[in-house]
Order: structure tokens, then C-alpha cells, then sequence
């Protein structure tokens, strides 16, 4: 059971997982399966039902931002998505000016699709777009090419989306700097409010975790990754498009919103397989393979695996943890607000230390990284660990 007690102002964010994609991309270690033979519609019933029951347990008043994320929430059918998006919209309480964002691969949408998403009120979306090179999206395990996103964009400005964000992930096998400063000019020509900007990571089990072992993958340098991502922060700005978070880049207003969420430490529902969410003072994450998440749900109980609850210093920690990957930084007033301390009565030695060692930086009420924190982002999360870890 969740624990209750809540800091909560009666709006929950609401994150709703698709485990399902077309084809498994070499790098990805997120939470999916491939679709053929899966029990898919069970399991948009099965999402309908855990959102019933965690609301009456944890009702709200609005919900900020919906995102449906994956996995390839494309995947699913017209039909399929229209039953999902109406089972959301009857669950959820929703102002059609909120945030609601749906992740889609190139390739996969159709108008009709379209047409089902703005349908229902889904007013942002969140394009994998990966690379602009056909060579290296070949490489990565991707089916779509260059040429599919260009198609796709023209459906969506045709279904009347503008709200478009594209995923950029560089540092790939075999990039060189040249094919991504071709990607960015590509990305940048679309003109779109939001950019995400992600360096490769190798997850453990992955075909590039393997290969990587095996010596079979060709990964450029460190020093060229942090060539790469200077190179698309100043093609970012110069566009127009702030860093507004470590990966993140946005025209002011376009940020998204539900990633803020994360990052502002506020609460947030988790549904579906391997979701996690944040629910008064519990972090929680559902079973992950399909079955497991849809057993519970026949009989009326929840898919929840694991729950961890916050004591005050752990929350304070994770304010400033996630805030800080903010460029803005952590509020002093906000932080007094959130927990009755003030920010420096609990990190004013801290916080000391590393302003003399130039990591951090004091601007107008936020404390924030400087460029040379940002380059060190852990260690500096590091020094906000109150009840650290006693060695064994
Ligand atoms: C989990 S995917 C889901 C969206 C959609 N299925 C797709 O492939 O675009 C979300 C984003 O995470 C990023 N991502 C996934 N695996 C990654 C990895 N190993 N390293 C860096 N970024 C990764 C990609 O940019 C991807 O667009
Ligand atoms: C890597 S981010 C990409 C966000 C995108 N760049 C944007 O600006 O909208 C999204 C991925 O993180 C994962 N994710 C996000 N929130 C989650 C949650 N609450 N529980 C589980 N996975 C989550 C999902 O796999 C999702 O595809
Ligand atoms: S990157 Fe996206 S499409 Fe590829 S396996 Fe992961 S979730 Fe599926």
C-alpha cells in the first residue's frame, strides 16, 4: 500500500507506459517487448483498470501532464489507441491545456492515427528520431531512414501538431563529427520547439553492451562526445533553442512540462508495465514483464513490485538531485516552501564548498551548476547526500 500522507496539492502528473515496438533497437534497455503475439489488447484494459483503482485510492484534482511513453506507443492501432486514449480521458481528470504528449517513431503514424491522438486532446508529441544518417540508423538496429521522419513530419503538420519534439542520441558507433553536424542542421531545419540531445549510454544486456565487450564497436572518444555535445549546444542556442536541462533544449515556454515534473521533484502516477511514479511520500515501480503486471489486475489489485519511502532528508536530497539538473537550478524560496528549512540551514556548508570550488553558481534566489559542475554533474550530486553511505 502507498503510503498516503502527501505534500501534494492535489495535481498528479501522470506517466503511462506501452511496452510494445515493432523491432528492438541494439542500444535500448527500456522496459518493451516485441509486439507480434502479445496480449495487447488485455493490456489496455489492464491499464484502464489500474488507473481506476490507483485513483480511488489516490484521487486528483487535475493531472499537469500525461505523457505516454514506451516502448512505441505507436505501435498500437488506430483502433487500439482510440480505446486507450478514451479509457485515459473518462480516468483522468484533464484541461485541454495541459500537457499531453504521446512518443511516436518515425514511420509509424498515419493520419488516421493523427487524427485519433488530437482527437482525445493529445497536444505534444515526442519523435525518435535518433540520427539523420541512414548509415547509422542501419547500425543502431532502427527501420526507419532519414527520409521516413521527413514523411512523418509532413502528416503531423498536416494533422495540425505542432508541438514536436525529436530524441537526438550521438556518441553512436562509428559517428563521425561531421554526420552530426549534418544531423543537427537537419534537425534544427524542421524548426521545432523542443530538442533532447541524449550520448549514447551502453546498458548492461544490450547487442551493444556485447559488442562493445567483444571489442566489436567502434565508439568515438570521450573528448569527441564532449566535442559533439559543445557542438549541439551552440548550434542549439544559436537557434534559439535554450538549454534549459543537462539533455534538454527548448523555445522559453516550450519545456515540457511533464518532465519538469521529474525534475521540480513533484508527484506523478506510474501505469503500466515497469512504470514508476511518486505518490505523497512513496516512490513506487509496477511488475515489468506483461504477465506479472496483468495478474494482479484480474483480481482487483494493483501490479505495485517495489515501494520506497522518503524520509525528509531523502526528499530534500532528491530536490536537489533533480533540480539541479535544471540549468535554472534549486529555489531557495521553493525549498523553504516544500520542506519549513531553509536551504541553507540544511546544505549551507555544502553549498559553501563547492561555490569556492566554482561548481556551483548563486543567480537571483537559485542555486545552480556552473559549466564546470555541469561537467561533473555526479560528483556534485554526490555532496548532497546527507545520511551517506557507511562503508562495510
Ligand atoms: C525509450 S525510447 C522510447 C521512444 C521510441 N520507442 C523511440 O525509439 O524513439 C526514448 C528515448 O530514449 C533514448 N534512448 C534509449 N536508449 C538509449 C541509450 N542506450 N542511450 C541513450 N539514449 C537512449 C532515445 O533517444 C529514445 O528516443
Ligand atoms: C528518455 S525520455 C524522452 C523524453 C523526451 N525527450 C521528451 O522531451 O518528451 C522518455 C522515456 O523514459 C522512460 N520513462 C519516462 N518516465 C517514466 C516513468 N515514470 N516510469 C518508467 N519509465 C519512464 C520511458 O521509457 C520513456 O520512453
Ligand atoms: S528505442 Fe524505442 S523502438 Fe527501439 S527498442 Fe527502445 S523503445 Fe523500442
Amino acid at each position: 500500500m502507498i503510503n498516503k500522507k502527501t505534500t501534494s496539492t492535489g495535481k498528479i502528473g501522470a506517466y503511462i507506459h506501452i511496452p510494445f515496438c515493432e523491432h528492438i533497437c541494439f542500444y535500448c534497455d527500456f522496459n518493451k517487448v516485441f509486439i507480434q503475439g502479445q496480449p495487447v489488447d488485455d493490456y489496455i484494459q489492464g491499464l484502464i483498470k489500474e488507473i481506476r483503482l490507483t485513483k480511488e485510492q489516490y484521487p486528483s484534482d487535475d493531472t499537469p501532464t500525461i505523457y505516454i511513453g514506451g516502448g512505441t506507443p505507436t505501435s498500437l492501432s488506430a483502433n487500439q489507441l482510440d480505446v486507450l486514449l478514451a479509457g485515459i480521458r473518462q480516468e483522468l481528470p484533464f484541461n485541454p491545456e495541459n500537457e499531453f504528449t504521446v512518443e511516436a517513431n518515425p514511420g509509424d503514424l498515419t493520419l488516421d492515427k493523427i487524427k485519433v491522438l488530437k482527437n482525445h486532446g493529445v497536444n505534444r508529441l515526442s519523435m525518435g528520431v535518433q540520427s539523420f544518417d541512414d548509415r547509422l540508423l542501419k547500425k543502431i538496429g532502427r527501420k526507419h531512414s532519414a527520409e521516413d521522419v521527413f514523411e512523418t513530419m509532413r502528416l503531423v503538420e498536416q494533422g495540425g501538431m505542432d508541438n514536436v519534439s525529436i530524441d537526438l542520441i550521438y556518441a553512436l558507433p562509428g559517428q563521425s563529427m561531421e554526420s552530426f553536424q549534418d544531423t543537427l542542421e537537419k534537425a534544427l531545419a524542421l524548426d521545432l520547439p523542443h530538442y533532447s540531445m541524449y550520448s549514447l549510454i551502453l546498458e548492461n544486456k544490450t547487442m551493444f553492451y556485447n559488442w562493445a565487450r567483444q571489442g566489436r564497436l567502434n565508439l568515438p572518444t570521450e573528448d569527441t562526445e564532449g566535442d559533439m555535445f559543445d557542438l549541439a549546444a551552440s548550434f542549439m542556442e544559436r537557434a534559439g533553442r535554450k538549454k534549459y536541462e543537462v539533455s534538454n533544449f527548448a523555445i522559453p515556454g516550450k519545456e515540457s512540462q511533464h518532465n519538469l515534473i521529474y525534475w521540480n521533484n513533484e508527484h506523478y502516477y506510474g501505469f503500466g508495465a515497469g512504470a514508476s511514479g511518486y505518490l505523497g511520500e512513496s516512490r513506487y515501480r509496477n511488475y515489468g514483464p506483461i504477465l506479472h503486471y496483468l495478474t494482479p489486475l484480474k483480481e482487483d489489485r494493483l501490479p505495485t513490485i517495489e515501494i520506497e519511502t522518503l524520509s525528509l532528508v531523502n526528499q530534500m536530497e532528491e530536490e536537489m538531485f533533480l533540480g539541479l539538473r535544471k540549468i535554472e537550478g534549486v529555489s531557495y524560496e521553493k525549498f523553504n516552501q516544500k520542506f519549513q528549512r531553509e536551504l541553507t540551514s540544511v546544505y549551507g556548508p555544502v553549498i559553501d564548498r563547492l561555490l569556492q570550488a566554482n561548481m556551483l553558481e548563486q543567480v537571483d534566489g537559485f542555486i545552480r551548476l556552473s559549466d564546470k559542475g555541469l561537467i561533473l554533474g555526479n560528483e556534485v550530486f554526490q555532496e548532497f547526500l546527507i545520511e551517506k553511505k557507511q562503508p562495510d
